[in-house]
Formats: structure tokens, sequence, C-alpha cells
């Protein structure tokens, strides 16, 4: 596997409280993770700096085998990188405007755009959603229409932050299986989650962010 991301001596302090300090973080290409630890543990914060969305800084970085810095945040990671919040914002427009929003904003032409959510908007299982408004919408909905709003962009690393744990049953396996044709299409994806919520997909890594580091543990072998 031909790594995505690597990061030497990440490091993210709040104030005098340093969060964490990891040696070595090595993301591959295609690739799925799960990324557990007690609460407070700091792995929002680590999507967030990982996304962009929190600075912090690094000793050295490399993305897609080019050498970035990592402070300011670089932009080949910019449009690459895609953080999914756990209660995915909608905006008050139909299923099929929000899923295009992201295209409309790179000035992707009309015609493609359509194709594109068309697309999405099946491979997340909510096409006969697309002309809904997004306020009635059930959390495993809006999880799944976020993963669409996502996928659609073509990320090359989607962090999803906890996007199971509001859901049950059929809703958190709908959107689990979803996961694995992310990273079959070449998408690298980091999962934060509880330990006791251990997402259990065959073939994903686990990475635990414990005491501000981070210990890579042995694969999961069952299948979801
Ligand atoms: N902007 C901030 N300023 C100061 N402290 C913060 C900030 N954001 C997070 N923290 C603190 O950093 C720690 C880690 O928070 P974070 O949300 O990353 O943990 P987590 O592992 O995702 O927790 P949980 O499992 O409860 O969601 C917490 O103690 C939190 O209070």
């Amino acid at each position: 596997m031909s790594p995505l991301l690597t990061l030497h001596h990440l490091r993210k302090s709040f104030g005098e409280r340093q969060l964490f300090d990891i040696d070595l973080l090595n993301i591959a290409a295609g690739t799925a993770y799960v990324l557990t630890g007690l609460n407070g543990a700091g792995k929002s914060t680590l999507l967030r700096v990982l996304g962009g969305l929190e600075s912090a800084e690094a000793e050295a970085a490399a993305f897609a085998g080019e050498a970035v810095r990592f402070s300011p945040y670089p932009q080949a990671m910019r449009e690459s990188v895609i953080y999914v919040h756990q209660h995915p914002v909608m905006f008050s427009t139909s299923v099929a405007a929000n899923i295009a929003y992201g295209l409309v904003a790179r000035g992707v032409p009309r015609q493609r755009i359509d194709a594109l959510v068309d697309d999405a908007m099946a491979w997340a299982g909510v096409a006969h959603l697309r002309d809904s408004r997004t306020q009635t919408l059930s959390g495993g909905e809006k999880q799944r229409i976020a993963l669409a709003r996502a996928k659609v962009l073509q990320p090359r690393l989607l962090l999803l932050d906890e996007p199971t744990s509001n859901l049950d049953g059929a809703a958190r396996e709908q959107v689990l299986a979803l996961i694995p044709s992310l990273t079959a299409s070449g998408a690298s994806v980091i999962m934060a989650c509880h330990d006791r919520d251990l997402i259990a997909l065959r073939g994903v890594h686990r990475l635990k962010l414990s005491g501000g580091r981070i210990q890579v543990r042995a694969q999961r072998s069952r299948v979801a």
C-alpha cells in the first residue's frame, strides 16, 4: 500500500495542556482505519487537525508522495481531505442541493453536477429523498447524505467523526456498508469511534489514541 499521509511528531496543545504528541502517523492510500480512545482522548481534535480545521505542529509531513509543510495547512490537502461531522449540518434546501453544494462551489458545470449527484445519491441509497427538505430527515439519512456530499468531491482522505454513534440497527448497518466502497474507489478513511462501539469491518486498521500517543493495533478480521 502506498503512503497517502505521513506525519512525524504531530503535536497539539490547548494553552499549557498538550493533548497529543504523535511520533509517527502513517495513513496508507485506499485504506480504512478506526481511531478509538476514551472520552476526551483527543480523537475529534486529531481528525480536525488532519482536516485543517484546527492548527497543529508537525516536524515533517508528506502527502501523496510530496513533502509538505503542515502548518499552515497545505493547499495540496485542502481539496483532497474532507471532514464529516458527527451531526452533519444541512442547508434547508433539497437533499440534491445539499449534495451538489461543494461541486457548485468548485465551479463544476451544471450537467456534470446533475450526473455526479445522481450517482452519489444512488450510492448512498438516498435517491428517493432527492427533493426532500433536510429538516425532516432521520439521523441515519443525514449521515448517508453527508457521506454522499463528501464522496462526490472525490476526496483522497475522508475523516468521519463518530459516524454511527447516534445510530442503531439498520441505520448503523447502512452507514457502515458504504465504507468498503469508499476505500475500493481509492480513498482512505479514518473513523473516530469509542472502544465500545468498535467498528468491525474486514480489513480495517485500528489506531488507538491514549495518553497523547497512537498505538497501532492488529486488524479486525470480522465482517460487519
Ligand atoms: N478548542 C478547545 N480549547 C480547549 N480545549 C479543547 C478544545 N477542543 C477540545 N478541547 C479539549 O481537548 C480534549 C479532547 O477533546 P476531543 O473532543 O478531541 O476528544 P474526543 O476523544 O473526541 O472525546 P469524545 O470521545 O468525548 O468525543 C478534551 O479535554 C476537550 O475538552
